[in-house]
C-alpha cells in the first residue's frame, strides 16, 4: 500500500491536523432518502473518536464514505491533510491508508494468525523476515503471542477480533475504522475488550474512528463522542461534557438516563440561578448552579433542566420538615415503583405532570418505602445542569451556556466537586 503524503493544510485546534480526519459538509444519501445530513468532524492524529447514536441514524453510511466504499452526495473528506473525497477525487478505498475492524471477524480463514497479520505488511513490500517480526509484535501486543500457528478460524471469536485488530493496526494506517467491533462477543468479554482496544489504540498512537450504539462503550473508550440523530450531528463532547452538560432532550436522554423539566427563568445571580418549574408540581423553585465555563440564561427565558436519577436524594423523616422550610431544589413527588437492584433502588415518582427516574442508594438500617407514598426528593444546585428548548433557541438574546439545542460543540466543562 502506498504510503500517503502527510503534509497538511487545515489544522486541527491540537496541531495534529496532518496525521488526522476533517470531514467537511458531508451528505450522503440513498436514492431521494438523506442517510448524513451536511456533517463537520475533525479528528487530530492519535484520537479515539466514536459515533453513537441509534440504528439507522447514518453511523456505518458516515464510516463508508470515510472508507471510499460509499460515493457521497456532496462535501469534502481529508485525511492526513490530503483530500480523498470531494472536488473531483475520489480516491479508491485502497489508496486511502485507511484499514477497517468490523463486527464480523473477517479474519482469512485459510491462513494462520500470523499470516493473517503479515498479509498487509506483505503488500506493503515489507520483507519476509521483518513482516514477520512485526506481524509477531502485533499478536503478542493483542495477546495471542502463542497462537500464531493456529489457523484464525480454530480461533474464539475475541481472539478472531483480535487478530483482525493486529492486522488492522499492524501497517500502521493514518486511519482505522471500526464498525461495532464488539458487538458479537458475550457481555463479560465485550467489557474486558473495551479496554484492551482502547490501551491498544494509545500504544500505537492510532487515529480511530468508532462506531457503536452502546452508550457504555461509547463513554468508556473514547477521547470524544459524536452523537447523531437521523443523519445529523446532535452534540460533540467529550464523555463527562455529553453526560453531564447535554445540548438537547436526546442527547441526555440517549446517553443515560434523564429527567428533563421545561421552566422559566425567574431571577440572575453571581452563583445561581432561580428557575421556576410549575411541571413539577405548583410552587416547586430549582436554584441552579452556573459553572464558570458557562454564560447564564437571562431573566424570563425559556430552560429545561435536566438532573439524573442519580443526582437525586431522598429525603428521610428528619430532614423532611427542614426541606419542607427552606422551599427551594425540592419536588413533592409520590412513589409509583421501586426496584432493589442490591446497590440501589430504581424508584419512578410521579411529580406534577412528570413521571421522575430516581436511583436511590440504600444501607442495612434504611427502611423499605411504600408505593403511593409522598415524599420529597432534594437535587442540590450542584446537580442540576440545563440546556435551551429548541422552540425558544435563537428566540433569546442571552443565548445558553450549556449548548442550546442544535449547537454542537460541548463547550469545556468545569468539573463540579
Ligand atoms: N444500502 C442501503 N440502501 C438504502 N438505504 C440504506 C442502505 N444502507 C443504509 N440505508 C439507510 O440509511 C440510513 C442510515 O443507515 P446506517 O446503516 O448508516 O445507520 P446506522 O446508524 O449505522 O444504523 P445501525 O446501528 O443499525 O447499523 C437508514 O435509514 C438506513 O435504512
Amino acid at each position: 500500500m502506498k504510503k500517503v503524503n502527510r503534509s497538511v493544510n487545515g489544522q486541527h485546534p491540537s496541531g495534529k491536523a496532518d496525521r488526522g480526519l476533517q470531514i467537511t459538509g458531508l451528505v450522503a444519501t440513498y436514492g431521494k432518502s438523506v442517510a448524513v445530513s451536511s456533517l463537520d468532524l475533525e479528528i487530530a492524529g492519535s484520537e479515539f473518536v466514536t459515533l453513537l447514536g441509534p440504528s439507522g441514524c447514518g453511523k456505518t453510511t458516515t464510516l463508508r464514505c470515510v472508507a471510499g466504499l460509499h460515493t457521497p452526495t456532496g462535501g469534502e473528506i481529508r485525511l492526513g491533510g490530503r483530500r480523498v473525497y470531494g472536488d473531483s477525487v475520489n480516491v479508491p478505498p485502497n489508496k486511502r491508508d485507511i484499514n477497517m475492524v468490523f463486527q464480523s471477524y473477517a479474519v482469512w480463514p485459510h491462513m494462520t494468525t500470523l499470516e493473517n497479520v503479515m498479509y498487509g505488511l506483505r503488500a506493503q513490500k515489507m520483507d519476509r523476515a521483518k513482516a514477520r517480526r512485526k506481524a509477531r509484535t502485533m499478536l503478542e501486543l493483542v495477546g495471542l503471542g502463542d497462537f500464531e500457528k493456529r489457523h484464525a478460524t480454530d480461533l474464539s471469536g475475541g481472539q478472531q477480533q483480535r487478530v483482525a485488530l493486529a492486522r488492522a493496526l499492524a501497517t500502521e494506517p493514518g486511519l482505522v475504522l471500526m464498525d461495532e467491533p464488539l458487538s458479537n462477543l458475550d457481555a463479560q468479554l465485550r467489557a474486558r475488550m473495551r479496554d484492551e482496544v482502547r490501551q491498544l489504540q494509545k500504544s500505537t498512537g492510532t487515529t480511530v474512528l468508532y462506531v457503536t450504539h452502546d452508550q457504555s462503550e461509547a463513554l468508556s473508550m473514547s477521547d470524544r463522542v459524536v452523537v447523531m440523530r437521523q443523519g445529523v450531528i446532535q452534540q460533540i463532547g467529550d464523555p463527562w461534557s455529553l453526560y453531564h452538560r447535554p445540548a438537547n432532550g436526546f442527547v441526555a436522554n440517549f446517553v443515560g438516563e434523564a429527567n428533563v423539566a421545561r421552566g422559566t427563568v425567574t431571577e440572575v445571580g453571581e452563583r445561581t440561578f432561580t428557575v421556576s418549574l410549575p411541571s413539577l408540581g405548583a410552587g416547586t423553585v430549582f436554584d441552579v448552579a452556573i459553572s464558570a465555563s458557562e454564560q447564564p440564561p437571562g431573566t424570563g427565558q425559556a430552560v429545561s433542566i435536566v438532573f439524573r436519577p442519580e443526582w437525586v436524594s431522598v429525603a428521610d423523616d428528619e430532614q423532611e420538615e427542614a426541606v419542607s422550610r427552606a422551599g427551594r431544589n425540592e419536588v413533592r413527588a409520590t412513589l409509583l415503583s421501586s426496584e432493589f437492584l442490591g446497590s440501589h433502588f430504581e424508584r419512578t415518582y410521579r411529580a406534577g405532570e412528570h413521571e421522575l427516574r430516581v436511583q436511590a442508594v440504600t444501607g442495612p438500617t434504611s427502611l423499605p418505602r411504600q408505593a403511593g407514598s409522598e415524599q420529597i426528593l432534594l437535587i442540590t444546585p450542584d446537580n442540576l445542569t440545563w440546556f435551551v428548548p429548541e422552540s425558544s433557541a435563537g428566540g433569546s438574546s442571552t443565548g445558553g451556556g450549556a449548548a442550546a439545542e442544535g449547537i454542537r460543540e460541548s463547550p469545556t466543562v468545569t468539573m463540579r466537586g
